[in-house]
């Protein structure tokens, strides 16, 4: 489903096939009153986005990361009209977010995962109706739209159930195919699996992917889940103190930020720390678990294949580290390294 009937008028000219979304110099400055003694209050600035710029292309899913705090729900909110920039230009399919919120709406889909868009005492397909009215969406495409969200989220049993009965993962499953019905051109979803059991994740998961696919829908994805990012986004950008300090692939993140992942391996018995195996080394042994740390930009086969050679293997599972970690270590160095970022490879790109 690409080829959408568009309504461009007052629209500013812009290739929209090629760049959906274009952030120059984007700023968003609050000001805050703080306290200062007993009675004396000072007003100080907040430099929530401090800057930032990219463009996101048509059916590209993005991964936006950063640690607590950041900027990231300030830049959904500026891509969203709800909050009006200090500074900067910023398009969506060619609108002015702040200057035209109601026409943008049509084109755009929002799911927080922390809150949700659904009618609380109704049921699941009482809420979807008035989504249809609220967004004048054709009967046939309303229909079909629905159909295919019932079919690819597992809805049906849920239809009838008023939301307030939903559990967290049924209701964010709903809370998506709302976002969807109108088909929009741009997903914003924060947090989408935050709280989710792993049933859950990867049914959301698969539901994103195959609607990027079929219909072409840009995505940009906020998460703390790095799988997340992992299986959706080629590409991620990590925003840090409100500005973009990463742009590019996973794998480029990894070798820049010199995080390790860490291999759990459990054993038949208890055996002396594991040796041996080139590029990992042992930093934990409880009974027969034992923990080795391996450069992330590292593949794991070859030391799986290594431990399984000279050790009575019983089960393993390889962890990544967390994005707070990552972005931690990324500084710890003084900043990226560029020449780190390009080893990874996917041009990953020092901001
Ligand atoms: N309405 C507001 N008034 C004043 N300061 C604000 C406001 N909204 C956000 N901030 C501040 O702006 C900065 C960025 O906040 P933002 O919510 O965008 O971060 P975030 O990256 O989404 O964090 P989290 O991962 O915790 O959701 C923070 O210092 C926050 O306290």
């Amino acid at each position: 489903m690409t080829g959408r009937a568009r309504d461009d008028e007052g629209a500013d000219a812009v290739d929209e096939a090629e760049q959906l979304i274009e952030v120059d110099g984007v700023e968003k400055v609050f000001t805050v009153r703080r306290r200062a003694g007993r009675l004396r209050r000072v007003r100080e600035e907040v430099r929530a986005v401090d800057g930032i710029s990219f463009r996101v292309a048509r059916g590209e899913m993005v991964g936006y990361i950063g640690p607590n705090g950041a900027g990231k729900s300030t830049t959904i909110k500026m891509l969203t009209g709800i909050l009006v920039p200090s500074g900067g230009r910023l398009r969506v399919a060619g609108i002015d977010p702040a200057q035209q919120r109601t026409r943008l709406a049509r084109r755009i889909g929002v799911v927080f995962g922390q809150r949700t868009t659904l009618w609380w005492d109704l049921p699941l397909k009482d809420s979807y109706e008035l989504v249809r009215r609220m967004y004048r969406i054709p009967d046939a495409a309303y229909r079909a739209h629905l159909e295919r969200c019932v079919e690819l989220l597992d809805l049906a049993p849920l239809l009838d159930v008023p939301v307030r009965q939903l559990s967290l993962g049924q209701r964010m499953r709903g809370d998506i195919a709302a976002a969807l019905l109108p088909d929009p051109e741009v997903l914003y979803l924060d947090e989408p699996t935050i709280g989710l059991d792993v049933v859950s994740k990867a049914k959301v998961r698969g539901f994103l992917r195959e609607v990027n696919a079929e219909r072409g829908t840009t995505v940009l994805l906020t998460t703390h889940d790095l799988t997340d990012i992992e299986q959706l986004c080629r590409r991620v950008m990590v925003i840090d103190h409100g500005r973009l300090v990463y742009d590019g692939g996973l794998d480029g993140l990894r070798a820049a930020g010199g995080g390790e992942r860490t291999l759990v391996v459990d054993l038949e018995r208890e055996l002396p720390p594991i040796e041996g195996v080139p590029g990992a080394r042992t930093v934990r042994v409880d009974g027969p678990r034992q923990w080795l740390a391996f450069p992330a930009s590292q593949s794991a086969a070859p030391l799986v294949a290594a431990v399984a050679a000279g050790y009575p293997l019983v089960d393993l599972s390889v962890r990544e580290p967390d994005i707070e970690s990552l972005i931690a270590e990324l500084y710890a160095g003084g900043g990226m390294r560029a020449d780190a970022a390009g080893a990874g490879g996917k041009d990953g790109r020092a901001l």
